[in-house]
């Protein structure tokens, strides 16, 4: 496939409008133009998650940097294609790498792919990441539900349906208070029983930072004292896109490291490698689980 991205500056517009319905609906019909899948259901992997995408049989790829209008992704563990795909039957459409605000682009950028799959007629979304353990009681390799989430940056007006609404997304006030569906996390710890996954399971808040700079001792305690279980640097932008245009949403961190919450501490500091190499070594049961999930959805 030769490579049809062009650079694109943003301009004062696009602050505004971020990308307009019509600008994501080229790119959706691009896709669709090119690929005999229509799926339903939607993943995002996580950093040192992508063999989510790997799982899926009869591949069709599209790298980022060859879909028109799409930003390319920069960081170590996210490869940057679109993934489309079968598992046991089911159509799948997977972004193999996300983007993240501190690559640079806007949040809305950074969640606009969601509405991407909305068009392509998503109803579902798995959203993945690796995230820092704050809760005593977690440890490296568990993985937790999300049941909420703390959009920090949104704390600050750094939200993805900042500019101007369209009405054909959805409304300019949703709620978020129900954002992590309750059905799906009762499916999601039904399969982990089943598949004695029990032991690593945690269920709990998630709070999204900008990054790229790991958190100070002081933030990890703040945020604490916030009510979040676990830290991280996306998520919350790419589930308020989804829930806008009422995809609904199952979340789950893989606790990749634990914050080390004391001053002078002499214990190891957190470091992509380590990220990444929790990532993969944990790699069958995320692989194992999202399966689980995705083959009994139709039940919930
Ligand atoms: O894409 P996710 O949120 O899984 O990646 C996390 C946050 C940073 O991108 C990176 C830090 O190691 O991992
Ligand atoms: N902090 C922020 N983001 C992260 C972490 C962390 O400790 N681990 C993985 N992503």
């Amino acid at each position: 496939m030769t490579s049809v991205k062009m650079f694109r500056e943003e301009s004062i517009e696009d602050v505004i409008d971020g990308y307009s319905y019509e600008r994501i609906e080229s790119i959706s019909k691009f896709l669709l133009d090119r690929t005999k899948q229509r799926p339903e259901i939607g993943i995002i992997c996580g950093t040192g998650m992508g063999g989510l995408a790997d799982m899926l049989e009869d591949k069709e790829i599209f790298p980022y940097k060859d879909i028109p209008d799409f930003p390319v992704s920069t960081v170590p563990g996210h490869s940057g294609r679109l993934v489309f795909g079968n598992l046991n039957g089911k159509s799948i459409i997977c972004m193999q790498g996300r983007f993240h605000v501190y690559e640079g682009y806007s949040v809305w950028k950074c969640a606009m792919p969601v509405r991407v799959m909305k068009l392509i007629g998503v109803k579902t979304l798995i959203v993945t990441n690796a995230a820092g353990g704050l809760n005593r009681n977690f440890t490296v390799g568990d993985i937790m539900f999300i049941k909420d989430h703390i959009n920090f940056p949104g704390f600050g007006g750094d939200n993805p349906l900042r500019g101007r609404n369209d009405d054909r997304w959805g409304p300019r006030f949703p709620p978020m208070s129900n954002a992590y569906d309750l059905g799906l996390r009762q499916l999601a710890r039904t399969v982990a029983k089943e598949l004695n996954l029990e032991k690593y399971l945690q269920e709990g808040v998630y709070c999204m930072l900008g990054g790229p700079s790991y958190e100070t001792v002081s933030e990890m305690m703040a945020l604490t004292l916030l009510g979040a279980d676990a830290v991280g640097m996306s998520t919350a932008h790419e589930v308020i896109a989804a829930r806008h245009c009422g995809i609904r949403v199952f979340g789950m961190s893989l606790i990749t490291n634990i914050c080390v919450m004391e001053h002078d501490s002499e214990k190891p500091l957190a470091n992509h490698e380590e990220v990444m190499e929790t990532g993969n070594r944990r790699r069958k049961d995320l692989e194992k689980l999202v399966t689980g999930i995705i083959m009994k959805l139709d039940t919930v």
